[in-house]
C-alpha cells in the first residue's frame, strides 16, 4: 500500500456477518468501506468477506456483477481475508457446497462446508497459532468449514488439537474457519492489517 495514511479496507456487505468485521477495522483506525458494487471494490486497499452463507454469497455475487472482478482481485494480488462463508468463497474447491455452488477460489485448498455436523456444528476452543504470538487465540466456530487439504501453494497457520486445518494464508490471501470478529481478540484483523500495508 502507497503512503502512510489509513489502509482503506472494503467488507463484502452482499450477505452475513459484515457489520462486525466493519466494527472491528475502525476500532484498528482503518477507513471501511462496504462492498456491493465493483466500483467500490476498485477503491479498496485490502477486502474482508465476512462470514455469512457462502451459497448465498457466491449467487448474489454473481448477480451484482461482483464475481468476475473479485476475481481479478484475487488474481492482482490485493490482500483479501476470508472468515468462515468467506474461507469458502476464496478456496479453489468446496467440498459438499449446494448444487451449482462455486467459488471465487484463489486459495489453493480444498473446504469442506459444514464440516462439524449437528453436535459440533458451533462451538469454541482455543488455538496456538505461532503467527499471532504466544497466547492462544480464543476461536469461534459456527456451522464452520474445515481445510480438508492443503496444497502446496498454500500455508496453513492454525489446527485443531486433532490436527484439522482451520487457518490459511497463500501469498495475499487469509482465510479462517473461525470468527475473529466476534471475540474482541483484534490479532487476526491486525495482522490482515499489516498484510496490506506491506503489499
Ligand atoms: N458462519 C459461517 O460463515 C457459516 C458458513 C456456512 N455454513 C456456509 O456454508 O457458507
Amino acid at each position: 500500500m502507497a503512503g502512510n495514511g489509513a489502509p482503506t479496507v472494503g467488507v463484502l456487505a452482499l450477505q452475513g456477518d459484515f457489520r462486525e468485521h466493519a466494527n472491528v477495522l475502525r476500532g484498528l483506525g482503518a477507513d471501511v468501506t462496504l462492498v456491493r458494487r465493483p466500483s467500490e471494490l476498485a477503491a479498496v486497499d485490502g477486502l474482508v468477506i465476512p462470514g455469512g452463507e457462502s451459497s448465498v454469497m457466491d449467487k448474489l455475487s454473481r448477480t451484482f456483477g461482483l464475481a468476475e472482478p473479485l476475481k481479478e482481485a484475487i488474481e492482482g494480488g490485493l490482500p483479501i481475508y476470508g472468515t468462515c462463508a468467506g474461507l469458502i468463497m476464496l478456496a479453489n474447491t468446496i467440498v459438499d457446497g449446494i448444487r451449482g455452488q462455486q467459488s471465487l477460489g484463489g486459495l489453493d485448498v480444498s473446504v469442506r462446508r459444514n464440516a462439524f455436523g449437528s453436535q459440533g456444528d458451533s462451538f469454541e476452543t482455543d488455538l496456538d497459532i505461532p503467527a499471532l504470538g504466544e497466547h492462544p487465540l480464543h476461536a469461534v466456530f459456527i456451522r464452520a468449514p474445515i481445510v480438508e487439504d492443503v496444497g502446496p501453494k498454500a500455508t496453513a497457520l492454525a489446527e485443531l488439537a486433532d490436527g484439522r486445518v482451520v487457518a490459511v494464508e497463500q501469498g495475499n490471501l487469509l482465510g479462517t474457519s473461525f470468527h475473529p470478529e466476534v471475540t474482541g481478540d483484534t490479532r487476526f484483523h491486525e495482522y490482515f492489517l499489516a498484510k496490506i500495508r506491506a503489499a
